[in-house]
């Protein structure tokens, strides 16, 4: 069966045979693009035949369009001689730049000879061929014209592809049985009608299954990692006391990161419900950093600005080693939002507490984690953290990328394992995930990281191989 379109083309087709695909197109004032569709349908069911054509065309250059307003030099020359021979110098006088083009060209044509340094003209008046070409233009031309106009650079070539419809047929095919029924069966019809065939080359609608956001997935990969290597996954709430955020991690109240331009500060304060944990958190800053501690500043609330305040609320909870916990969340920071910076981002921080941890074996968990996300090359470099001591910083070598900084780490500090009353050596890191998820996906704005947009989520997938 045709639908309405289809029969509208072929009725147009049917007093004319060929058509341009254009003159279809203004004539049934159909989109472009819909006419394509209806065309390709007809084609496929025979009742036309497409044809591509590429024809050449001219258009004036620059120079082409001055020329045609002024007349061509020659012609110009020999109409101001009208008739008359002139001295050299005369004529150079009034064609100044364009005596040598003209007198060139006007001898070539035989319009004027040069005789005992006159200039004779054989003819009275002159409209060049070429002029009158030059005049039609944008069209065709002449092979001859066109060569000798291209050469004087007075037009140039331009292609334009057309595409001819040719009907074939024009009267709709007989109608076809699309489903075979106990009647035709019954009644031996079916030897009589004329079947429609199956087309298996059809595309059939796209059919999108509900399935989780390329982010998700890939922090739900993460969190897989690190359950198989036998860490516990902790959570706490993104509005944070300083306390935990700041105090208990040893970063002193007057540090930087502190700041109002740093870090998200929330009107109102909470309480740190353990006095006996708080009294020894100021007695440590004030030992260690020598200034007095504000209880006020640390019942500040805030948004946490590292998911290490996860690892302190944990420590706070006085656990008993063996522990292998880990966090994955957001975190907030002041920050200008670009292709690469996200006031919010998400932070996989993780804890380790044993008998006889050290800073070696803290190395080989996080180049174990490393492998298993999937970066096999890793490299260390000391670096500075609040809380940690001996301090490092992670490089993972990544493909097309080189060296990317993946991870802060270290061995927990004394004072905060005193603070906290918690037994054993602890090692802890930080690894940055909208990054990484960005490297393994291949986006290269953060902000698509967040991105709600259906279609192009659709298409959207996390390789967790380089
Ligand atoms: N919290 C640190 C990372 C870190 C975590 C744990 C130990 C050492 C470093 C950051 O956000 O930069």
């Amino acid at each position: 069966m045709l639908t309405e379109l289809e029969r509208q083309v072929l009725r147009y087709l049917k007093d004319r045979g060929e058509v341009g695909a254009e003159e279809l197109e203004n004539a049934l004032s159909l989109p472009k693009s819909t006419l394509m569709s209806v065309l390709e349908s007809l084609k496929s069911k025979g009742y036309l035949e497409l044809e591509e054509r590429i024809d050449k065309v001219y258009e004036l250059t620059e120079e082409g369009r001055r020329r045609i307003e002024e007349g061509l030099p020659e012609d110009r020359l020999v109409n101001w001689l009208a008739g008359r021979p002139r001295t050299i110098a005369e004529v150079k006088a009034f064609m100044r730049e364009d005596f040598e083009i003209a007198l060139g060209w006007a001898r070539r044509k035989r319009l004027v000879e040069v005789k005992d340094g006159l200039i004779v003209p054989k003819v009275d008046r002159a409209n060049s061929e070429e002029a009158v070409a030059l005049h039609s233009l944008p069209g065709k031309l002449a092979q001859e014209i066109a060569s000798v106009l291209k050469l004087r650079n007075l037009v140039k070539e331009k292609e334009i592809r057309s595409l001819r419809v040719r009907g074939l047929k024009f009267e709709e095919d007989e109608k076809s049985v699309t489903f075979l029924t106990t009647e035709l069966l019954v009644g031996g019809k079916w030897r009589d009608v004329k079947f429609r065939p199956y087309n298996v080359e059809a595309m059939p609608p796209p059919f999108y299954i509900g399935k989780k956001h390329f982010f998700v997935q890939f922090l739900e990969h993460i969190r897989d990692v690190l359950v198989s290597m036998g860490f516990t996954e902790v959570k706490s709430d993104y509005v944070e006391l300083e306390f935990f955020n700041f105090d208990l991690l040893f970063q002193p109240q007057d540090h930087p990161a502190r700041e109002i331009h740093d870090s998200l500060a929330l009107p109102g304060v909470g309480k740190v419900s353990d006095a006996k944990l708080l009294e020894r958190v100021k007695e440590m800053h004030e030992r260690n950093w020598k200034y007095r501690w504000s209880e006020e500043v640390t019942s500040r609330i805030m948004l946490r600005s590292q998911a290490t305040a996860t690892t302190a609320r944990t420590l706070a909870s006085r656990p008993t080693p063996p522990v292998r916990t880990f966090t994955v969340g957001k975190v907030f920071r002041y920050d200008t939002i670009d292709a690469t910076h996200l006031p919010e981002f998400f932070q996989l921080d993780g804890l380790i507490v044993e008998e006889g941890y050290n800073f070696r074996r803290l190395l080989g968990t996080l180049s174990e984690i490393f492998r298993r996300i999937g970066i096999e090359r890793v490299r260390f470099k000391p670096a500075y953290f609040p809380f940690t001591e001996p301090s490092v910083e992670a490089y993972g070598f990544m493909e097309g990328l080189g060296w990317v900084e993946v991870c802060g780490a270290g061995l927990l500090r004394d004072e905060i394992m005193l603070a906290a009353g918690v037994q054993g050596v602890a090692g802890a890191w930080g690894i940055g995930l909208d990054r990484l998820a960005m490297m393994f996906s291949g986006v290269k704005d953060i902000r698509e990281l967040y991105s709600q947009d259906l279609r192009y989520l659709r298409n959207r997938k996390v390789s967790w191989q380089w």
